[in-house]
């Protein structure tokens, strides 16, 4: 059984609702390729719900093209994406159609991790001679800005209230749904332009039974947890097998998360112990497989974990709860989001110990609490210790409280600068023994110099006597022969 998002998805372009220019824009442009003209690649850009794919979508279909769509954020997908493109280029599909491709949520590539991303669906776009179809929440960051020069940038607005309403009217019609225009207004209005949310929200509530304008008033928040509102009440409200297999299809949580929002609000649903305890105990069987799943490595247990979670859970009760539930965040998740931050300095406290003591975090607990007591009792040494682990103020106000942390660290800060000032007065003393060794080597070369020109002048005097007696004595021997 489809999801009425699937179910009543717009197959040819006159049956998707709004965005008249749009159509008209990519008429063009699947035409110019028709004829040979090589447009430019598309991006649609819009945000979640608003009709993007759709479409894409609709065009190929109006055009008589198949589509080749793919995530282009899944860095799995990549060389998926270009051995693909690289066949499409050169050939038509095997039903010897034309081929549109769709690469989805061009947006996700942006992340740091995956900087070359974009340069990969920029060759994919370079080497593909079909039309290809972007589409994308947010095209402006920078990093997507060279996909943005070689694609032409189209902005799909959100869906008019107006245009909600007449599409969740249709809807309501085919499934004879007991609902007056008041209600679907409301529906309509609280999904703010994104119309599957709107078309998610009336199944929700159309497998609750009753739809009027007080339920449809409570609906949950759609800018935060949008889909994990949605899975709950198919799994809690539906007792369909198959639909209920399908509640966390778009669901972007993960089980265990889903697992803990069933915790929640089983006993909020379901009234009959009996339904609870078997809810309850097909919800422990999915958490033993998933175990299993995380321990073993074993993923082929996960689809059991998940079929108890979601049919398993469902199916658990006799018949349907009528009426309207109000689902809540799990209050374990809560009290965790809640000490997170104080949960993650302990972590960072303890290992800062353990890397100085050479012991794991759980024998480092034991050092802390020793730690704790010193301080207590011997702020100097304390601070001593502080100091040796390098716990920061903050980290130390999370385990002594403010007041103790900052009298450790006046204690430290203090000692910090009598240390800064002794290496301050040690290196000026030591600069001046640099400075006289300096001088004195200064004036022994002035000395050495001095002797080395007596010791020159003495030289040149000698051989000059030298010289000159030489010169007597031949001269006595030149008038002894003459
Ligand atoms: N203009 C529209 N006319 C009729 N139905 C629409 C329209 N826009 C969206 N829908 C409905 O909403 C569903 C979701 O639309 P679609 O997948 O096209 O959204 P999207 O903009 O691609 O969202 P996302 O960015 O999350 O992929 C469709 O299956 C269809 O049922």
């Amino acid at each position: 059984m489809l999801e009425w998002v699937e179910k009543y998805r717009p197959k040819t372009l006159k049956e998707v609702a709004g965005h008249n220019e749009i159509k008209e824009k990519l008429k063009k442009w699947i035409e110019d390729h028709i004829k040979g003209k090589n447009p430019k690649p598309i991006i649609l850009v819009g945000n979640p719900g608003c009709g993007k794919t759709t479409l894409a979508h609709a065009l190929a279909r109006d055009y008589g093209f198949d589509v080749i769509e793919l995530n282009a954020s899944d860095k799995r997908n990549r060389a998926a994406i270009r051995q693909i493109v690289g066949t499409a280029s050169t050939s038509k599909s095997l039903t010897g159609k034309n081929i549109l491709i769709i690469l989805d949520e061009v947006d996700g590539i942006s992340g740091t991790e995956d900087s070359g991303g974009v340069s990969e669906i920029l060759k994919v776009i370079k080497e593909a001679k079909n039309p290809i179809i972007l589409t994308a929440n947010d095209i402006y960051k920078p990093t997507l800005k060279p996909l943005r020069d070689v694609c032409e940038v189209i902005n799909v607005p959100n869906v008019h209230t107006n245009t909600i309403l007449a599409v969740l009217k249709r809807i309501a019609k085919k499934e004879n749904l007991d609902v007056d225009e008041k209600t679907l207004k409301i529906i309509a209005k609280h999904s703010g332009g994104d119309l599957r949310a709107a078309i998610n929200d009336l199944e929700a509530l159309a497998l609750g039974g009753k739809i009027n304008q007080e339920i449809a008033s409570h609906l949950p928040d759609r800018d935060t947890e949008r889909t994990i509102f949605d899975a709950m009440r198919i799994i809690l409200k539906t007792t369909h097998y198959d639909i209920a297999t399908m509640a966390l299809m778009n669901c972007s949580e993960d089980l265990q998360t889903v697992e803990e929002w069933l915790a929640e609000n089983i006993p909020k649903e379901y009234k009959k112990l009996e339904d609870i305890e078997r809810a309850f105990d097909y919800l422990s069987k999915a958490d033993i497989f998933l175990g299993r799943v995380y321990k073993r490595q074993y993923f082929g247990l996960w689809r059991f974990a998940s079929s108890l979670m979601t049919a398993g859970v469902a199916l658990a009760k006799d018949e349907k709860y009528r009426g309207f539930t109000k689902y809540s965040y799990p209050s374990v998740l809560t009290l965790l989001t809640r000490t997170k931050a104080k949960r993650e300095t302990l972590k960072k406290i303890l290992k800062k110990i353990g890397e100085k003591t050479h012991t794991s975090s759980k024998r480092a607990r034991d050092d802390l609490e020793l730690l704790k007591s010193i301080i207590e009792n011997n702020l100097e040494m304390g601070a001593e210790l502080v100091e040796y682990f390098e716990i920061t103020k903050e980290e130390l106000e999370n385990i002594v409280g403010k007041k103790l942390a900052s009298e450790v660290f006046k204690i430290i800060n203090k000692k910090k600068k009598e240390k800064e000032k002794e290496k301050k007065i040690k290196e000026k003393a030591e600069k001046k023994i640099e400075v006289e060794q300096k001088e004195t080597e200064e004036i022994k070369v002035e000395k050495i110099e001095e002797v080395k020109e007596e010791k020159k002048s003495k030289g040149k005097k000698t051989k000059k006597s030298e010289k000159k007696e030489e010169k007597t004595k031949q001269l006595t021997l030149e008038a002894f022969f003459k």
